[in-house]
C-alpha cells in the first residue's frame, strides 16, 4: 500500500470530478468495448464503469484501457479476488455497491482507488471514519432519492456522492444540483440496443448530451 485511503479517495474524488455522469456498462460483447470506449471518451465521458457482471468484463476493461483519454474502472467489486482482478486487468478505479473490510482492504493493498458504496448515514459515517469521504449512492432512487441525499448530507457535508441506479436524464440534475453531489451513475448513456446495433454516433450524442446536465442543474 502506498496510498493512505485518504489519499485514494482524494483520487477517486478526482477522477468523479471529470464529467458529470459515469457510464455504468455492462459488456456482453468484447468486440464492442473499444469503440463504445471511444464514443463516450468522444461526446466528454471519460470516466467509464465496467461492471464486473459478464464474462466479458475483465477483457473488455483490458481492451478499453487503450483508449486515449478514458479512465477505465470496475464496478460490481464485491470480493477481494475481483480487486486483485480488476487491478490486474488495468481498471485504474473500483465501484463497489455496498462496502466489507475485506473488500476496502484488497482495494487499500492493491492501490486501487475505490468508490464505495453506501446509502444511510451509518455506512457513510463507518467510511468517513476510514478515511473514504467520496461514495457512491447506491441504489440512489431506492433509498430515497433526492431528498434522502439531501438529508445525509446535512449532517456529513464533509461526504461527497455520486448517486448511482435508477438515475436517468429527467432526474440527474436535480441529483447534481445537490452541494454533496459531484456526478452520477447511470446506464442510459450505453443501452443495449444501441451497443448491439453499434450504433457508436447515438451513444456519442447520448454522453454529450448527457455533459450537458451539469450546466442544467
Ligand atoms: O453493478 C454495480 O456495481 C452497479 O454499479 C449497479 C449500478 O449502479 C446500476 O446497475 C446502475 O443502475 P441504472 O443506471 O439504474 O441502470
Amino acid at each position: 500500500m502506498t496510498l493512505s485511503p485518504k489519499d485514494a479517495s482524494q483520487r477517486t474524488r478526482e477522477i468523479c470530478a471529470l464529467a458529470p455522469i459515469i457510464p455504468v456498462l455492462v459488456i456482453e460483447d468484447v468486440t464492442h468495448a473499444r469503440a463504445l470506449a471511444e464514443a463516450l471518451v468522444a461526446g466528454g465521458l471519460p470516466a467509464l464503469e465496467v461492471t464486473l457482471r459478464t464474462p466479458t468484463a475483465l477483457e473488455a476493461i483490458r481492451a478499453m484501457s487503450e483508449v486515449v483519454g478514458g479512465h477505465v474502472g470496475a464496478g460490481t467489486l464485491i470480493a477481494p479476488e475481483d480487486v486483485r482482478a480488476a487491478k490486474a486487468a488495468g481498471a485504474t478505479f473500483g465501484v463497489s455497491p455496498g462496502a466489507t473490510d475485506e473488500l476496502l482492504a484488497a482495494c487499500e493493498e492493491e492501490d486501487l482507488p475505490l468508490l464505495p458504496g453506501a446509502a444511510t448515514a451509518t455506512e457513510a459515517m463507518r467510511l468517513l471514519a476510514r478515511g473514504y469521504d467520496m461514495l457512491k449512492f447506491f441504489p440512489a432512487e431506492a433509498s430515497g432519492g433526492v431528498p434522502a441525499l439531501k438529508a445525509i448530507g446535512a449532517p456529513l457535508p464533509q461526504v461527497t456522492f455520486c448517486p448511482t441506479g435508477g438515475v436517468n436524464p429527467a432526474n440527474a440534475g436535480s441529483y447534481l444540483a445537490l452541494s454533496n453531489v459531484l456526478c452520477a451513475g447511470g446506464s442510459w448513456v450505453a443501452p443495449a440496443d444501441l451497443v448491439a446495433a453499434e450504433n457508436w454516433a447515438a451513444i456519442e450524442t447520448l454522453a454529450r448530451d448527457a455533459t450537458d446536465l451539469r450546466s442544467m442543474a
